[in-house]
């Protein structure tokens, strides 16, 4: 495997019972690349992230981080899931601290890195707020924090953005790609939305109706920051939506 691979998928596939989700895929994920996964509903996005945090196990084949197969445990990877679950019994401060003191990060580095987030993810306020006193909204802005102060090496975001209003929803997601910019993590990011897909990454897996296959890996060559309303970005868009034709 060369060295700039983060991510070997060989062979995946996953059945549940007689379902057959994902059908013997296999695919890279370079080093620092952000790559989109887009697909018809129920395709088995989530379910591939799931293989990939080890939460279900594959029917056959197998996932290699850095060469190795994929652990949570081992490798440092961060995911936020639809659903926002901040810790309910701690503070949005001890939220972002969380996995910064797991891994016995200086005091220093966790101060900073808390201020920093804090203030890119408008929570400078509700620091000392517990979840259950914020919107859903802000609730899943402290997950998002939590994973991103962690600086992962591999960042898994499935639709975490799908509750937002639309002015949040673009401010956040300049937020991810600064952060990708600042740290070099390898992003790995599900959407419905193919605006988003084209917006964020720079390249979007485009995955088939079940039994599920890679239909296309599409390189986005775009500019950053990215035109919404270029010609260069429609056409992409509009590309990218004739591939998944879920209608
Ligand atoms: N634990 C499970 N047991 C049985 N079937 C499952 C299980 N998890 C997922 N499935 C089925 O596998 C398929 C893929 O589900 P998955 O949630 O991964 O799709 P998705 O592409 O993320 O969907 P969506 O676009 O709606 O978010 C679906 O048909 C779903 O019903």
């Amino acid at each position: 495997m060369s060295d700039d691979t983060k991510v070997k998928v060989v062979g995946l596939t996953k059945k549940f019972g007689d379902l057959l989700v994902l059908n013997d895929i296999s695919f890279n994920v370079k080093k620092g690349d952000f790559v989109c996964i887009v697909g018809p509903t129920g395709c088995g996005k989530t379910t591939f992230l799931n293989l990939l945090v080890k939460l279900i196990e594959p029917t056959s084949g197998q996932i290699l981080i850095d060469g190795e197969p994929a652990d949570p445990k081992k490798h440092n990877i961060a995911f936020v899931f639809q659903e926002p679950s901040a810790y309910p019994w701690l503070t949005v401060e001890e939220n972002l601290q969380y996995g910064l003191k797991i891994k016995k990060v200086d005091q220093k580095t966790i101060e900073e890195r808390t201020k920093e987030i804090a203030e890119s993810l408008g929570l400078t306020e509700v620091l000392k707020s517990y979840p259950r006193e914020l919107s859903a909204s802000l609730e899943q802005r402290v997950v998002i924090g939590r994973s991103f102060a962690l600086h992962p090496d591999l960042l898994l975001m499935d639709e975490p953005y799908a509750q937002m209003d639309i002015k949040v929803r673009y401010y956040l997601e300049d937020q991810v790609i600064k952060l990708w910019q600042k740290t070099g993590s390898t992003v790995l990011f599900i959407t419905h939305n193919i605006e988003e897909a084209v917006y964020l990454s720079e390249k979007c897996l485009i995955l088939s109706q079940k039994p599920t296959t890679i239909k296309e890996e599409k390189i986005i060559d775009l500019p950053r920051p990215r035109d919404i309303a270029s010609p260069e970005f429609i056409e992409l868009r509009e590309y990218v939506t004739k591939q998944i034709k879920w209608w």
